[in-house]
């Protein structure tokens, strides 16, 4: 496995899209009591890049992931995965899709209780009934740190060990995208700085594309570039966001 170098990988042109919408529009609900969560929202999300997107509550930071990563139909619009248009797909089809070309992390890790960290790793290959790429996963693992963590069941692992096995689970099928939805939201401060230094590392060495929804500004200054979504739309973008400058962002949206 060839990974491309760090500097090359920075300065190297931002220019395919992984991940678009085009005028993304999600409403719930019918006639007066219809909640408008997102509105003709467009972004495009360039190939090796990360984003995150803030908001205040309700603004529609979850619909815009679930729509993503198509877990979320949207009413209107289309989503693409690289060129593959996904909003009007087949639920079967999609399923498929989501296991092999999108990774998730949540907030509360979502582990297996009863399964090793390991078998948490490879479980997605258990779902698929495929064969996992030996030296992939190796790397995988090795890059979270958590080789001598291996036989240990979620219980006996710290929150941000778990939530690095979280990671390495959605790194493991090698997607294309990779959403992460509060990652640190359940860390203390220096777990939630070494899973945000995890996945900065793996989008700047292995090119796969993020998407982190984050109340933190802290956090979201891990990012290339952050969106900051208010009543279901894209207010405003910020390229080399710093804590503060979020800060001060969000605080004019009223959060
Ligand atoms: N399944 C649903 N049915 C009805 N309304 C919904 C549904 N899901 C979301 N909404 C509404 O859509 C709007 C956007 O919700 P969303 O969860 O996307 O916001 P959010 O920015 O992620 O909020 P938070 O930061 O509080 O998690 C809210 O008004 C919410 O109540």
């Amino acid at each position: 496995m060839t990974l491309p170098d760090q500097e090359a990988r920075r300065s190297a042109p931002l220019t395919r899209s992984a991940l678009r919408l085009n005028q993304v529009t999600r409403s719930y609900g019918h006639g007066n009591g219809t909640v408008h969560a997102l509105r003709s929202v467009s972004v495009s999300l360039p190939a090796g890049s990360f984003t995150s997107v803030m908001g205040p509550s309700g603004s529609g930071k979850s619909t815009l992931l679930r729509c993503a990563a198509g877990l979320d139909r949207p009413t209107s619009g289309q989503v693409f995965l690289g060129d593959t248009d996904i909003s009007g797909m087949r639920e079967r089809k999609l399923t498929i899709l989501r296991r092999e070309r999108i990774g998730f992390v949540f907030q509360s890790f979502n582990l297996v209780p009863s399964l090793t960290a390991r078998e948490n790793i490879l479980l997605p290959f258990r779902l698929a009934g495929r064969r996992p790429d030996r030296d992939w996963m190796r790397d995988v693992i090795a890059r979270t740190g958590l080789t001598d963590r291996l036989r240990h069941r979620p219980a006996e692992l710290s929150g941000g060990q778990q939530q690095r096995v979280a990671v390495a689970r959605a790194l493991v099928t090698r997607p294309e995208v990779i959403f992460a939805d509060e990652p640190t939201g359940a860390l203390d401060l220096s777990s939630g700085q070494e899973v945000l230094k995890l996945l900065r590392e793996v989008v700047d060495t292995t090119g796969q594309t993020l998407v982190m929804v984050t109340h933190d500004p802290q956090a979201a200054s891990y990012a290339d570039q952050v969106l900051f979504l208010a009543d279901g739309t894209v207010v405003d973008a910020m390229d080399r966001p710093s804590a503060q400058r979020v800060s001060e962002r969000m605080s004019r949206l009223g959060s």
